[in-house]
């Protein structure tokens, strides 16, 4: 089906951005790795964090979803039980490598298995560090992919400093650290997102950031808390970006993440001098949130890379195609982890934009966008990848002529609303 655009659209007034799935899986995971009872107010209910859900189910636990929100009942790490069937992850990587770090501190086997994407995608950077620990994980082409299979024990700590700026090789390893025996120092080479951190506390437990020293005590046992999920600023980013491009437009998100480590993209419309104002919510909660509020804008070619790249990197599908609207160009560097996303995001992104008329080339390790484009109508492919999806979705919004999007439904992975929300806004 194609979706009508003409390049005059405008998009105007109010969204509730839906939750955090970062934090929703997390919420869900320490919930049942807790004892007592968890609380989720404004959960995902995303693909990827129902298929999280499905997963601790089959560990055991019990886990009971209303609309409004999650009620885990947990019992603790001993609580988790050998499962009878293979736990599948579907779609999600943050699934596969924070469980993998669960699951190697427990006495029990199980099975990890998803779909073709994660087939692809490295396990190994979490599969080595859990070995060094003591579990025992095997999988795919020795060890690197699913399916995976895991025999958990009693952990040693680690000290470890990571290959890669990853959040999921850092919670991995923070999850399987609280059950060792001893203490754990992990170090990033660049700041990655700290829910994981923030969780832990929020749940009762003990960590501390001592320099680029992340130490955690082994042997810790959480409590159940309530989590309020704040809305998903990876998911706010499309409708910053269409309204920031799409003439006489103003969309305002309330109750967004603000998390410092997540929010490059605000920095990123600041550098480029888009009409942004983010007004901080006061609310003392775990995890700061605020009102972001976009307008049409006029905007310049920027470079992106180094620190900058971890805080946005589910963003940069959506912030290339803002970088076709600008005047000049946009280099972005040190990306080459989008290699390993749901889709190699350099090709699919440059690939996609393309067709549509961009002026966009790919890079070893990101991408380089001529600003000034006119977009075409054409026939679009999101590859599966639900980033992919809506950023093609946004693009339409400017496109002259009608954009078809080939495999759509991927977008429901992380915001099964989105194109009621692009809707609900174009009226
Ligand atoms: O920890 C998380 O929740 C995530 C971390 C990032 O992945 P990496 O850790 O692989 O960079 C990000 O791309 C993903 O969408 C979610
Ligand atoms: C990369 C992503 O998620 P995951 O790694 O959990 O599949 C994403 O949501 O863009």
């Amino acid at each position: 089906m194609a979706i009508e655009t003409t390049s005059e659209k405008s998009l105007n007034g109010q969204i509730q951005i839906p939750g955090d799935k970062s934090i929703s899986h997390r919420a869900v995971m320490f919930g049942a790795i807790s004892n007592g009872k968890t609380k989720i107010k404004n959960f995902l209910f995303g693909e990827d964090c129902l298929s999280t859900v499905e997963c601790f189910r089959k560990l055991g636990v019990d886990i009971e979803v209303s609309d409004a929100e999650i009620n885990i009942d947990g019992k603790g790490f001993e609580g988790l039980k050998e499962p009878a069937e293979i736990l599948n992850v579907g779609n999600s990587g943050t699934t596969t490598r924070l469980i993998m770090g669960i699951l190697a501190g427990l006495p029990i086997h199980s099975v990890l298995i998803g779909d073709d994407s994660i087939a692809k995608r490295p396990m190994s950077r979490v599969a080595i560090p859990l070995k060094s620990m003591g579990a025992q994980i095997d999988g795919r082409e020795n060890g690197q992919y699913t399916p995976l299979a895991i025999r958990g024990t009693n952990l040693n700590g680690i000290q470890y400093t990571l290959p890669v700026a990853s959040a999921q090789v850092k919670s991995a390893i923070l999850l399987a650290a609280i059950q060792a025996k001893g203490t754990s120092i992990v170090k990033e080479p660049q700041i990655t997102r700290d829910h994981t951190e923030r969780m832990i506390r929020q749940f009762g437990g003990s960590i501390e950031k001592v320099g680029d020293e992340i130490i955690v005590k082994g042997g810790q046992s959480l409590s159940g808390c309530e989590i309020k999920v704040p809305g998903d600023i990876s998911s706010a980013a499309f409708f910053m970006v269409a309204a920031a491009i799409a003439k006489n437009s103003r969309v305002e998100m309330p109750n967004v993440g603000l998390n410092p480590t997540r929010s490059g993209i605000i920095e990123v419309f600041e550098k480029m001098g888009a009409s942004i104002t983010v007004q901080k919510d006061e609310t003392g909660e775990a995890e700061p949130t605020g009102t972001i509020i976009v307008e049409t804008s006029t905007l310049q070619g920027i470079e992106i890379g180094g620190e900058l790249i971890p805080k946005l990197i589910d963003e940069i599908p959506i912030i290339a195609l803002l970088a076709t609207q600008a005047s000049g160009r946009t280099v972005i560097r040190n990306a080459e982890e989008l290699k390993v996303k749901e889709t190699n995001r350099i090709d699919t992104v440059v690939h996609e934009l393309q067709k549509l008329g961009a002026n966009i080339t790919a890079t070893e390790d990101g991408m380089i966008i001529e600003g000034n484009s006119k977009l075409s109508g054409g026939t679009v492919d999101s590859h599966g990848d639900h980033r992919i999806g809506m950023m093609l979705a946004v693009a339409s919004v400017i496109s002259e002529g009608d954009v078809e999007i080939l495999r759509k439904e991927a977008i429901n992975v992380s915001y099964p609303n989105f194109f009621n929300h692009l809707e609900q806004l174009s009226n």
